[in-house]
């Protein structure tokens, strides 16, 4: 490859970085999951810190909704996203059903360190200042750790107890999947145009969202 192929760069980019994303999409919580011997006070943990998280994934989504509304050449891309904030809705409403049916009190639980350091990680790109091409790459980065994870539950061969399949299907689905595409076929056309100097920021932002992707399931294990 030339170093200046701009073809696919999100291809490139995690190739590049496989062993942080596969850290990401195999990490020991999912592959729990995936072979049923999931620790349910973990899994609990998880639901409650991911509860926060999305609550802060919200308002990150409709910045890139702006950002695409005022930046992008197609208008395609809004429809993409707004598709993507109306799955937030649902799955806003699915998150306190499922707390329900564990028992976890949403409105007690208290925001670790890496998921506030997240949190602050995705304000930190809602800022004007960080352009539509580096939002969209690191929304299309969030979104797909979480679609690889949960599909690679329901791929052949898994033991994902019954109470958690609707969890892996909600992220795992064919329909998610198309939507990640959708995403990332978006940021490798931006990425295409973008000067040296939004690349790097790109590139970095990715980094730190697969570090901190890997950081979230590590917290939910209790190993922060
Ligand atoms: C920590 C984390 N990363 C990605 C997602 C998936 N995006 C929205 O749901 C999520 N829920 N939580």
């Amino acid at each position: 490859m030339e170093a200046n192929d701009r073809t696919e760069m999100t291809v490139t980019w995690l190739k590049k970085h496989r062993l942080i994303y596969v850290g990401a999409t195999r990490h020991p919580f999912i592959l729990s999951i995936r072979d049923g011997s999931v620790d349910i006070s973990a899994f609990k943990r998880w639901l409650g810190q991911d509860y926060i998280f999305v609550r802060a994934f919200v308002p990150f989504a409709a910045s890139v909704l702006l950002k695409a509304w005022k930046e992008s050449d197609d208008s395609c891309d809004v429809d993409v996203i707004l598709g993507g904030i109306a799955a937030l809705n649902d799955e806003v409403e699915w998150f306190k059903k499922e707390a329900t049916k564990w028992s976890v009190a949403l409105n007690s639980v208290v925001s670790q360190k890496v998921n506030l350091d997240y949190c602050r990680f995705l304000e930190s790109l809602m800022s004007p200042d960080v352009d539509y091409t580096q939002a969209i790459t690191a929304f299309w980065a969030i979104e797909t750790v979480y679609q690889e994870s949960f599909a690679h539950c329901l791929e052949d061969g898994s033991k994902i107890p019954d109470e958690l399949k609707e969890t892996c299907q909600r992220w795992g689905n064919a329909s998610f999947g198309q939507y990640c595409h959708a995403l990332q076929s978006i940021a490798d056309r931006q990425l295409k145009k973008a000067s040296d100097d939004v690349l790097a920021k790109a590139e970095v932002n990715l980094l730190r969202v697969l570090e901190s992707e890997v950081e979230f399931w590590n917290m939910s294990r209790g190993e922060v």
